[in-house]
């Protein structure tokens, strides 16, 4: 299977991209898929598939790219922060017309796990997860990326845990989109530009792909029942029922009704987005708690976007006495930001394009403050030092200056958008107390906010004298 990831930014043009895809030929029969993504989940996802079986089915099947890249192209246009990438895929059938195409097992249920999971013991293999709730972006890619880069098995968990919601909260209008994130990280096992066939075949027969059609190849399976041959996969997703992760049932949203074990990471948990979100960190600790349990991985990846997240799941780790995963083998990504500075998020896909537009201010506004801090680090005497509030008060200023932006701007440029300031922190990385006065030299701290652009809430955070490994 050949596999192409283009990044293309600005969007190159249409006789471009037909030019580039031409050129790779055709010698047996291929399914063609394009599938357009975006670097912040802006649209939809589209992906169209032609079976061509010679050069001039194939030069006619390239067609079916334009209005995908009619899309990308007002979509590049609406909004600085979009960047398009364009997945174009040509599967080479041995036996006429259909394609050997990676594909990721999915586990559904506990004791599939568990027997996959004891396989790979058994076999000395070490496991990755990421937990992630679907919707995927380049930023959980680059944490399947890292896991399995560092471990010969990864398990990517799809779980959209309603315990974090509160009742309030957007639970039943979260993205949900299982097929289009499987044949997203298919790509994650294919070699971009090898010219021979991704070094994991699917264990199972695929189906051919007919005619042009919606992602056939998306659809073309139900979940693998879990032969054990998901141990050959070097990635397999496990996406339980709520059932399943809780099987006790009962009430998991309103809080006050819930029966059962519930982990609670008190004092960490109840600050910032604690504080703002009460229920939030419950949910977390008490499903990565299960999920940890169910997976008992060697090592556990989350991405430094949700820096509390996954701060206060380290000290979960440690705090339980959990050995998989311990506390130093609880991985933080840096985050993947579009080209504005946007941080990449499920959440994105709410917002309009004038929202888009205003998004970035919340990265700007911490960096500015990152930028006072930097050029003050090294203060003449004591006394010129730069202080905790020093640091929230510019970048609150940021964020006000952008309102008052807003009250005049066009809609192309954001007028017409609420924008309302959540909180600005900056906090001690170990403790999570308030960094206030002086701040001494050395101190690693994060400076973390939350906006509400419309309806939409954004988080995102700088980190200042550390880095995330
Ligand atoms: N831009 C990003 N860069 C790096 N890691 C990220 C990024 N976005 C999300 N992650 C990480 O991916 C994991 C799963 O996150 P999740 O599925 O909630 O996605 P999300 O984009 O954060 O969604 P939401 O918009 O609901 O916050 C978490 O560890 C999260 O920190
Ligand atoms: C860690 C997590 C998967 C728990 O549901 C979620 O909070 C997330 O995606 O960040
Ligand atoms: N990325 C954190 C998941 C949530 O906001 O619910």
């Amino acid at each position: 299977m050949h596999s192409y990831l283009t990044t293309l930014k600005p969007f190159g043009d249409e006789e471009e991209t037909q030019s580039r895809t031409i050129l790779w030929g055709i010698k047996s029969p291929s399914t063609l898929t394009a599938t357009l993504l975006t670097t912040d989940d802006t649209i939809e996802n589209s992906s169209l598939s032609a079976a061509v079986h010679s050069m001039g089915e194939y030069k006619q099947s390239l067609k079916m790219v334009v209005p995908l890249l009619r899309t990308a192209s007002r979509l590049t246009t609406a909004s600085a922060s979009s960047s398009a990438s364009f997945l174009i895929r040509r599967n080479v059938s041995t036996s006429g017309g259909g394609g050997n195409i990676p594909h990721i097992p999915v586990i559904r249920t506990l004791p599939q796990l568990r027997r996959w999971r004891q396989e790979a013991r058994e076999r000395k293999l070490e496991v990755g997860v990421v937990p992630t709730m679907g919707a995927l972006h380049e930023g959980h890619l680059n944490l399947v990326r890292a896991s399995m880069a560092g471990n010969p098995l990864t398990v990517m968990t799809l779980f959209v845990n309603p315990m974090q919601f509160a009742p309030t909260e957007d639970l039943s209008s979260y993205p949900r989109q299982l097929e289009r994130d499987l044949s997203l990280l298919s790509t994650l096992l294919t070699t971009p530009s090898s010219s021979s066939s991704s070094s994991y075949s699917s264990p199972t027969p695929t189906r051919s792909l007919r005619g042009l059609g919606i992602s056939e190849h998306e659809s073309f399976r139900p979940p693998t029942p879990v032969a054990n041959a998901a141990v050959e996969s070097p990635l397999v997703v496990f996406a339980p029922s709520p059932e399943v992760m809780y099987p006790l049932k009962g009430e998991l949203q309103d809080l006050g009704r819930h029966k059962g074990v519930r982990v609670d990471v008190k004092g960490w948990g109840e600050v910032m987005e604690g504080s703002s979100r009460p229920q939030f960190f419950k949910g977390v600790a008490t499903v990565c708690t299960k999920l940890f349990n169910a997976v008992e991985p060697d090592h556990a990846y989350f991405g430094q976007k949700d820096i509390q997240q996954a701060l206060l799941l380290k000290i979960l780790v440690q705090d339980l006495l959990l050995s998989h995963p311990t506390s130093s083998n609880l991985h933080i990504l840096p985050t993947t930001r579009a080209s504005s500075g946007l941080a990449l998020s499920s959440r994105n896909a709410y917002l309009s394009p004038p929202e888009l537009v205003v998004a970035p201010v919340l990265h700007r506004a911490l960096s500015s403050a990152v930028d006072l801090y930097t050029t003050s680090a090294s203060p003449v005497d004591e006394e010129d030092g730069i202080t905790g509030e020093d640091l929230i008060s510019i970048a609150t200023r940021t964020i006000l200056d952008e309102q008052q932006r807003l009250l005049s701007a066009p809609e192309a440029e954001g007028g017409g958008v609420e924008l309302r300031l959540d909180y600005i922190e900056v906090f001690d990385k170990h403790t999570f107390e308030p960094v206030r006065g002086k701040v001494e030299k050395g101190r690693e701290m994060v400076i973390a906010g939350a906006v509400w652009v419309g309806t939409t809430r954004l988080i995102d955070n700088l980190l200042i004298g550390w880095e995330v490994n």
